[in-house]
């Protein structure tokens, strides 16, 4: 494909990016007409949108068109997983300039694609518009398979605390990538393409999990969310973090305490969950901590005691990008 989207035109972008993508079993019909149909056996419908804007969550210079298509999809489909429930489709809101080479939001898509393909959803539509800065909106719907949801309120005292996937590696990632590294590779790919667990959303809602979110924003913000709708304290014990050496070894090289990209880093999209204490946890659940009554100390402690350096992410906050600005 050469030129670009502006020569392309709206409707040879719209035919482009539709000629990729692959038939979903929950996708009864897919782009091309004015909406879509989505098969929801469960009756309930679990939705959910995020926006990744170029700069403030992505640098063309950083990863490819094909890495932000994968990571736009995981993002939202994880938050999916995170309810306890299995993703059918996406929607894909597009924002690019004319001037764009057309192979860029054609290998967005094959990545958005190749993502949803690992969670089993499809696309089911979209809709492209010209504009200054690259905007990546994606819906993502799923089926509760009649379970009930796993919200972030229900977390009691005496729970444990439970996480899979990657925690920091992202953080870390991106640490390397702003400091005009390319390497340690797994690093560096973790944060242009995370790996969420799906399928271990859905498998912590049937085991009884009474609260869940995706790691977005940071370990202790994400379980801020919890512990604050739970009206709980949430203690994490440092011990039962994973630092692996080679992220101590990043930290040493730049000065940062890799334990604060565990604790704080986002986007790895890892998930953690709230069990009762008798549950026995899956293979590749660990747990790092447990679910206290709340006291004077802040709503998530680290150790018993409160962790004083930034929470997270918050895009409006003063330290707007706490993991890129030294791990400070
Ligand atoms: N513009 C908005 N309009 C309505 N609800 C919103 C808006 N932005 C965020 N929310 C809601 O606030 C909650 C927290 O959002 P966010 O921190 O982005 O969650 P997540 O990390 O799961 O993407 C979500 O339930 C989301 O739907
Ligand atoms: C160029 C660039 N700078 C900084 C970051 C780091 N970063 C951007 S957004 C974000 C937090 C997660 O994004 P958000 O939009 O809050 O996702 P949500 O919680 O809604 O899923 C982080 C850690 C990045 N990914 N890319
Ligand atoms: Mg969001």
């Amino acid at each position: 494909m050469r030129g670009t989207v502006g020569e392309l035109g709206e409707f040879g972008l719209i035919r482009e990016l539709t000629s990729r993508i692959t038939t979903a079993p929950a996708v009864r019909l897919g782009p091309g007409d004015d909406a879509a149909v989505v098969a929801a056996p469960d009756r309930r419908v679990v939705a959910t949108t995020d926006i990744l804007l170029e700069g403030r969550h992505f640098r063309r210079d950083w990863s490819t068109a094909y890495d932000v298509g994968r990571k736009g999809a995981a993002q939202n489909l994880a938050d999916i997983a995170a309810m306890g429930a299995v993703p059918t489709a996406v929607l894909l809101g597009l924002v690019v300039p004319a001037d764009l080479a057309a192979t860029w939001p054609i290998e967005l898509m094959d990545g958005i694609r190749d993502e949803c393909g690992v969670a089993g959803a499809g696309v089911a539509g979209g809709d492209v518009v010209r504009g200054d800065l690259i905007t990546v909106s994606i819906t993502a719907l799923g089926d509760l398979r009649n379970r009930e949801p796993v919200t972030r309120s229900g977390a009691r005292p005496g729970d444990v605390v439970a996480v899979t996937g990657w925690l920091g590696w992202s953080a870390a990632g991106n640490a390397v990538l702003s400091r005009g590294f390319r390497s340690p590779r797994a690093f560096v790919e973790a944060h242009r393409r995370p790996e969420p667990p799906y399928p271990a959303g859905p498998l912590a809602a049937e085991l009884g999990a009474t609260a869940m979110t995706d790691v977005s924003d940071g370990l202790l913000a994400d379980l801020g969310h919890i512990a604050q709708a739970s009206k709980v304290r949430i203690n994490i014990r440092s011990g039962d973090l994973d630092v692996p050496a080679q992220m101590s070894d990043i930290g040493s090289a730049v000065g940062v305490d890799p334990l604060q990209w565990v604790l704080t880093g986002g986007e790895d999209h890892a998930l953690v969950a709230t069990f009762p204490s008798e549950t026995k946890l899956p293979a590749r659940w660990r747990r790092i901590g447990e679910v206290r009554h709340p006291s004077a100390l802040p709503r998530v402690t680290v150790d018993d005691a409160p962790w004083d350096a930034a929470g997270g992410w918050d895009h409006f906050g003063d330290a707007e990008s706490p993991v890129t600005v030294d791990g400070a």
